[in-house]
């Protein structure tokens, strides 16, 4: 999708997108991902700016961070999903710190849940804070990236804003809106030389992955649990060497990588993986407290163990919609 290499406009390989000195503002930068790129951008000599709703959280981020030897670091108050809260906020930091060299939109939140059991604020509130929160802060820095001629946004989706991930039709739909705006401001953007780059992780330690426990069902885990969480630390050393290396698009395990270059290609076999783990989940799931036999047989398909359900149950599933395991399913509904 993004073959390496200039002529497909992949900026060429360089470190100066982040001289010492340099402003660099961080939203969601007191937790997770934000604050260990955070880090990261000091360990380079950046001034850094942490931007967050919860003053508490960021006083004690940039009190580490200054710890670990940062040359500067400000924070700010405000919710991303405001607009002119983060607009007074940019200009505040700017005034303090100087142009901003390097944004990087890390603020997000998540709500897994069956589609059927989201209540409707999980679609808008996750549009407003996962999408228009990484607009807005955009929308802040880039008139001044543009008339300096220098510019590095770092927008953050997920895996789940590479492939439907069920469980995410309100987080992955939001992530999937991050990843269209970063890929159109990216070419409209390089003449300019701003560059934007996106991040697509998969499960990161955080306290955010923390919260969405509670939320998610079996089969958002069955398919995302091939994935052993990654540390913030390590997503943020590989942020960083992917901007490192013009990349617009950057993934921080090989699965995602995987999934930006060929996701197209391996739709239909992505499609029969995310079934098998599905099926396979509410089958688990049921068989825990029914103990269905008659089940398995559905789910797991007849011989050779390819885990796809012979054409026949296919078809019979296809015309029952999603019956089976997952309407039996909805009394138990963890959402
Ligand atoms: N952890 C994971 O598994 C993955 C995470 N991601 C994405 O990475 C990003 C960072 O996530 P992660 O580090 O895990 O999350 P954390 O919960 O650790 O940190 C989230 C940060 O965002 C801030 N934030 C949340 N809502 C707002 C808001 N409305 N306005 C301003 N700041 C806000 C939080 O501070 P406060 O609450 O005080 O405002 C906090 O600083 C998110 O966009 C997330 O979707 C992507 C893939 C995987
Ligand atoms: C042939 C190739 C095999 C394909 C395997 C597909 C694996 C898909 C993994 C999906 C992981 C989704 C993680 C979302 C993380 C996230 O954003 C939330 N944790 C945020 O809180």
């Amino acid at each position: 999708m993004f073959p390496r290499g200039k002529a497909d406009g992949v900026a060429p390989r360089q470190r100066s997108w982040l001289r010492p000195g340099e402003h660099a503002i961080v939203t969601g930068g007191s937790s997770g991902i934000g604050l260990a790129t955070a880090a990261a951008l000091a360990d380079r000599g950046a001034v850094v700016s942490l931007l967050a709703r919860g003053s508490e959280r960021l006083e004690s981020a940039a009190a580490w961070l200054r710890r670990r030897g940062a040359v500067a670091v400000h924070t700010a108050v405000a919710d991303v999903t405001d607009r002119a809260q983060v607009t007074r906020a940019v200009e505040g930091l700017v005034r303090a710190a100087g142009p901003c060299a390097v944004l990087v939109t890390s603020a997000g939140q998540s709500r897994p849940g069956r589609f059927l059991g989201l209540p409707d604020e999980a679609f808008t509130g996750l549009v407003e804070v996962d999408y228009l929160g990484t607009l807005w802060p955009i929308r802040a820095v880039v008139p001044q990236m543009v008339a300096r001629g220098r510019g590095t946004v770092v927008t953050i989706s997920s895996v789940a804003g590479l492939i439907g991930v069920p469980g995410y039709s309100a987080y992955g739909a939001a992530k999937f809106a991050v990843r269209g705006l970063s890929e159109v401001l990216r070419g409209e953007l390089a003449p300019h030389r701003v560059r934007v780059a996106c991040v697509f992780p998969p499960d990161v330690d955080t306290p955010q992955l923390a919260a969405e426990r509670r939320w998610r069902p079996v089969e958002t885990d069955a398919v995302s649990g091939t994935i052993a969480p990654l540390r913030p630390e390590v997503v943020a050393a590989r942020i960083l060497a992917g901007v490192d290396r013009g990349r617009p698009v950057i993934c921080v395990d090989r699965i995602g990588g995987l999934l930006a270059r060929f996701g197209g290609v391996l739709a239909p076999l992505l499609r029969r993986y995310v079934d098998h783990r599905v099926g396979g989940a509410l089958l688990g799931a049921a068989s825990g407290v029914r103990g269905s036999r008659r089940g398995a047989g559905r789910w797991r398909g007849g011989a050779g163990g390819s885990g796809r359900p012979a054409r026949s149950h296919r078809a019979r599933r296809g015309e029952r919609g999603a019956a089976g395991g997952p309407r039996r399913r909805t009394r138990r509904e963890s959402v």
